[in-house]
């Protein structure tokens, strides 16, 4: 089906409609012009934006006929990871704030709860709208009400194993649920696995009864049908809207990036995209200044894997984003893309481990979260060697709150064990890495962060670290600043900040969270009047691990005192990362500010207890006590 639109097409129809039920008196021929408009006002808006846009465009006529069937938000209609939500948000009465988007104080990227009553379920990772739509089903039904409950799902999304559990107890439930399988061979990258080589039998082979994974599970299967074809999509929908005997899946056909030529022509389909020239497509990319943290991290990894033939990579669907690409690029053997299904990913690392090789798994920190059982009960009981490359640590940016890597420290670190580093730059990237190759008696996980590095040079080739050593950058005197993580650079200005008000800073790169370096903690705190941890994670990580060391070893006994600087307890909304760190209190400006402060109320450091312990020997000179500045 060909669409036709214009940059700066009309929208008369578009311009009436503030509520789904404002299309209720659409006609067909009013429909498919209000698809034009409405595929016409998610270009010129993601355009200014930046966002993901191929999932947004191949559901243009899907969330036409979606919202010209049911009536949300009486009827729960459910987005599965939602990033393709954006023309749903505007004809669900948001499109006056549409360029917000991703944005400070803007609206999110993503289908969130507290933004509006048409998003009955917050989503951004993959495959929790059928579980979810189970769910508000099982609640409908218990409650004695009516209204449908419409899971859109993609065949990525639907490749994952919660996916399938939930069509395995839907199935059974025989509760009325409609899942509607958005199908453009796609995930971010190609489609992998069994299940797409299924889908596209059956895309194949329309209209013959193949035999069909879905009916098995009990769910009534319509399709395939056009995904595009709004004459089609309408009746068919009022049609399984008006029936209520059971789970249904409809299994549509659509095409990622549809109606916008640069998107079809493009490998991802414009999965995810920075603003852009509509009329030609082109990005708007700030010049980098420096290598991303993801590039580095591959070229690292081809680096080691070239003279060891025990590695391999292991992606959960997140090629690109991981840098896994160019390691398949160089080695497509030891290249592994297990689908959207990171528990599997860890487990399938587990017996790689387990057979001798050295498997890297490549899991954003925040995805990593769904595989936590995994890591625990077959990587660390185990002992095996498994490799974690954590991107994505800390706080994103316009991916908000759903996408922050936030508790890989804390959820790692406790792990008997596990040894636990953060790369400071990227410098240390490549060096954690030879590490991690080198690592063969345990898990092994490192950190770093999402985009541009700080353009540090790069080692010819990575060294292996002494594990659980940290390292002293500046050496100071009142105040030891130790961070864990890329927060070293915002340390050192605030080492240059309190500088200019006579105060003496140290700061220092723990490098490992665990096992933490004991004797560079007891020499911190031993000349120092004040230490202050930093890291880009939530409570519980490493500065509670520093807290937990220092206290039964009787060191948090009135000789220094101490501050850990982590992520605040709350999800921080979507931003810019500075004005995420910003909001976090973990720039230079905070980090200063709460040393000074704890400096003032620093009680008596540790030469002055040591003295006194050792019967009043000299002190070393460049020792400082809180009173002498
Ligand atoms: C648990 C989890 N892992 C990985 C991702 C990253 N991710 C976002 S969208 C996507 C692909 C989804 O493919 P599909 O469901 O087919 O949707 P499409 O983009 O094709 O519309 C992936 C892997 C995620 N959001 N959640
Ligand atoms: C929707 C989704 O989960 C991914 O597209 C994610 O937004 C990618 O994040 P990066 O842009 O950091 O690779
Ligand atoms: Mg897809």
């Amino acid at each position: 089906m060909g669409f036709s639109f214009a940059n700066d097409v009309a929208t008369p129809l578009l311009d009436q409609v503030f509520v789904p039920d404002d299309l209720k008196s659409m006609d067909q021929a009013a429909l498919c012009r209000l698809a034009q408009e409405l595929r016409g006002e998610t270009l010129r808006v993601v355009s200014e934006t930046g966002g993901h846009l191929g999932s947004s465009l191949g559901v243009i006529e899907l969330t036409v006929a979606i919202h010209a069937s049911f009536s949300a938000p009486h009827d729960t209609i459910i987005w599965d990871v939602s990033h393709q939500c954006y023309p749903h948000k505007i004809l669900t009465g948001r499109r006056d704030r549409m360029r917000s988007l991703r944005k400070k104080d803007g609206l999110s990227g993503f289908t969130r709860r507290g933004e509006s009553p048409f998003d009955p379920f917050g989503a951004a990772h993959s495959s929790t709208s059928i579980s979810a739509g189970l769910g508000f089903a099982t609640a409908r039904d218990l409650k004695g009400e009516d209204g449908h409950v419409v899971c859109i799902i993609g065949d990525g999304a639907m490749s994952a194993g919660m996916a399938f559990e939930a069509m395995n107890n839907a199935g059974a439930s025989g509760r009325p649920l409609i899942v509607i399988l958005n199908d453009n061979d796609m995930s971010i990258s190609a489609s992998t696995g069994a299940l797409n080589r299924h889908l596209s039998d059956v895309r194949r082979k329309a209209g013959t009864n193949v035999g069909n994974v879905f009916e098995n599970f009990g769910f009534d299967y319509r399709g395939p049908v056009d995904g595009h074809d709004l004459d089609v999509l309408v009746p068919l929908l009022a049609e399984l809207r008006d029936e209520k005997d059971g789970p249904i899946l409809l299994h549509v056909i659509t095409r990622k990036g549809a109606g916008y030529a640069p998107a079809e022509a493009a490998e991802d389909k414009y999965h995810g995209v920075n603003p852009f020239d509509v009329t030609t497509g082109k990005q708007n990319k700030a010049e980098a200044k420096a290598l991303s943290y993801t590039r580095v991290f591959a070229d690292a990894l081809i680096a080691e894997a070239e003279t060891d033939d025990r590695i391999v990579a292991i992606t959960a669907a997140m090629a690109a984003g991981t840098g896994v690409d160019r390691f398949g690029a160089a080695f497509p053997d030891r290249t592994f893309d297990v689908g959207i299904a990171e528990q599997h990913a860890v487990t399938f690392a587990a017996g790689l481990a387990a057979s001798g090789m050295k498997p890297f798994c490549a899991i954003y920190s925040t995805f990593l979260q769904r595989a936590y059982d995994q890591i625990v009960h077959d990587v660390a009981l185990q002992q095996l060697p498994v490799r974690f490359a954590i991107d994505r640590a800390g706080l994103v940016g316009a991916d908000g709150p759903t996408h922050a890597g936030a508790f890989d420290i804390l959820y790692l670190a406790n792990l008997p064990g596990f040894t636990v580093m953060a790369a400071s730059d990227e410098a240390e990237l490549v060096h954690m890495v030879a590490t991690a190759a080198a690592h063969d008696h345990g898990p092994i996980a490192f950190r770093y962060p999402r985009g541009e590095g700080t353009g540090v040079p790069l080692p010819i080739r990575g060294e292996v670290l002494p594990i659980g050593r940290g390292r002293i950058i500046e050496q100071g005197g009142q105040i030891a600043l130790l961070s864990f993580g890329t927060r070293l650079a915002d340390c050192l200005k605030a080492r240059r900040l309190l500088a200019l008000e006579g105060i003496s800073v140290t700061v220092a790169d723990a490098r490992f969270a665990k096992p933490l370096d004991t004797a560079l903690l007891a020499e911190l705190v031993d000349n120092h009047s004040m230490l202050v941890t930093i890291e880009e994670g939530a409570t519980g990580g490493f500065g509670a691990l520093v807290l937990h060391h220092l206290a039964n070893c009787g060191m948090l006994d009135g000789r220094c005192a101490v501050r850990t600087l982590t992520l605040p307890d709350t999800f921080i909304a979507q931003a810019s990362p500075e004005d995420m760190y910003e909001e976090a209190k973990l720039t230079a400006r905070h980090i200063a500010a709460a040393a000074r402060n704890g400096l003032t109320v620093a009680r008596p450091n540790a030469d002055i207890r040591r003295s006194a312990r050792a019967g009043q020997q000299e002190l070393p000179t460049r020792l400082h006590r809180a009173e002498d500045r």
